[in-house]
């Protein structure tokens, strides 16, 4: 972490240690900024703010960087981590943050680069000080009529646009690239085992946390909050006490489109880290029903943190957790109600949410994904009873992962109809980019 500096403001330094813990050691930028948060203490502006810059200098690294470049006239590769990571935020300041002076973007960041040691601050004042000027122009170059203009404009790799290109068309694809780097909605789901909806968006409302209901057209989300103003969701004490689930009312669509009833038995392939899992939890245990839900992981730590996650949201007694391949079979004649199939994928439907996603993310492993996809899409399938409904859901706008994989099922098993499919997206819906797609068992 760098050296704690007077002169730079608490929100500021924590943006500077994620980039480091990002860019030099790896770490993802939710977890890092959770912690650097966290020691901090950051009040629920400054978290906010903290997170503005620090995801905002990770998802815009690549047209950052094409800027510094062009001031600083050598490559980014070249600049000492610190200078780097101090240029960036400044010009995220600069040309992309709203409402910061350009005084304190440039003063702040060259004291960031002080603190570092060495003459690199000189470096970060006069690159700044250019950047105030040149920066919008530089910027306006940019042309994002092609998909490799749309990445540098953007900030993605070439393969991410391209493949947007194909699958939504070129208006649609560059409003969603623009749409990656905003900041993501907030959403939180009452946990209904716990509390009831209307009373903790009235205790939420008392304290100032601007709340409203969460509406997606054509399914309903009663136990949905969509948040409008700061709010850290994890140090709030209705997350402690498990009235509150952090859940994009993409992903809360899942368990709704679903809708098993209160009693029902649903089985959950790939289930940690369990957002699903207990909102299927307070569906089929409604009013006290006695219904279940088998949960799937293959991943021994993250099955037992989603146990620890069902005792918090108290749905411990209606979730069975399993861990296990949810690829293979399972027993022929354990048959459910309803099945829900949420598989690895390359998640490219939360890249607002998840910064650094986009470097890692590969054109290279969607082959593999997919077909990894299909065979849990068919185990889970053989689960389900005859009049049973099985929803797929991924994050991810990916026609590999997502239409393709259904359809190749179709084709192969007899016996199943495609009732609904769903594409949402950041920049059509406002929340994750998930594919939902609702197929019902017809025959045995
Ligand atoms: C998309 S996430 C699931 C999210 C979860 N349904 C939720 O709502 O919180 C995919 C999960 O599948 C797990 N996983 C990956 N391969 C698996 C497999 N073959 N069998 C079971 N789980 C698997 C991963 O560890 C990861 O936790």
């Amino acid at each position: 972490m760098p050296p704690v500096v007077a002169a730079v403001s608490p929100a500021r330094q924590v943006a500077a240690a994620v980039l480091r813990r990002v860019e030099s050691d790896g770490a993802y930028a939710d977890r890092a900024l959770a912690g650097e948060a966290r020691r901090a203490g950051l009040d629920a502006r400054d978290h906010a703010f903290a997170m503005a810059l620090a995801f905002g200098a990770v998802q815009r690294r690549r047209t950052l960087d094409h800027v510094i470049e062009r001031l600083a006239r050598r490559p980014v590769g070249q600049l000492d981590p610190p200078v780097r990571d101090a240029l960036r935020l400044g010009l995220l300041q600069l040309l992309f943050l709203g409402g910061v002076a350009p005084h304190a973007a440039v003063d702040q960041s060259v004291e960031l680069a002080k603190a570092a040691g060495g003459p690199g601050y000189k470096l970060v004042n006069a690159v700044l000080r250019r950047g105030a000027r040149e920066g919008p122009r530089i910027l306006a170059q940019l042309d994002d009529r092609s998909p490799h203009g749309a990445a540098l404009l953007h900030s993605v790799p070439d393969w991410i646009a391209a493949l947007w290109w194909d699958a939504l068309g070129a208006e649609e694809a560059r409003a969603l690239l623009a749409r990656v780097n905003e900041p993501a909605e907030t959403a939180l789901r009452v946990n209904t085992l716990a509390a009831d909806p209307a009373a903790v968006a009235a205790e939420l409302g008392e304290r100032g946390v601007a709340v409203r209901p969460a509406a997606l057209e054509g399914i309903p989300l009663d136990e949905g909050l969509v948040v409008d103003s700061a709010f850290d969701v994890r140090s709030d004490p209705l997350f402690a006490s498990g009235a509150l689930v952090a859940q994009s009312r993409a992903a809360m669509a899942a368990a709704r489109l679903l809708a098993p009833a209160p009693g029902a038995r649903v089985l959950d392939l790939c289930a940690a880290p369990g957002g699903k899992a207990t909102h299927l939890a307070a569906l089929v245990g409604a009013a006290g029903a006695a219904g279940e839900v088998v949960a799937v992981e293959r991943h021994e730590g993250r099955a037992e943190a989603l146990r620890e996650t069902c005792e918090r949201l108290r749905a411990g007694g209606i979730v069975r957790v399993e861990t296990g391949d949810a690829a293979q079979p399972r027993d022929p004649g354990d048959h459910f109600d309803a099945v829900l199939v949420d598989p690895p994928c390359s998640g490219l439907g939360t890249l607002q949410g998840r910064p650094d996603l986009r470097w890692r993310a590969s054109a290279e492993a969607i082959g593999e994904l997919s077909r990894l996809q299909g065979r849990i899409l068919a185990a889970g399938a053989a689960a389900l009873r005859p009049g049973g409904a099985l929803l797929y859901a991924t994050c991810t706008i990916s026609p590999r992962e997502n239409e393709q994989v259904v359809d190749a099922f179709l084709a192969a098993h007899d016996g199943f109809e495609r009732v609904s499919t769903r594409q949402l997206t950041p920049s059509r819906d406002d929340t994750d980019g998930f594919f939902l797609a609702l197929l019902r068992r017809s025959a045995p």
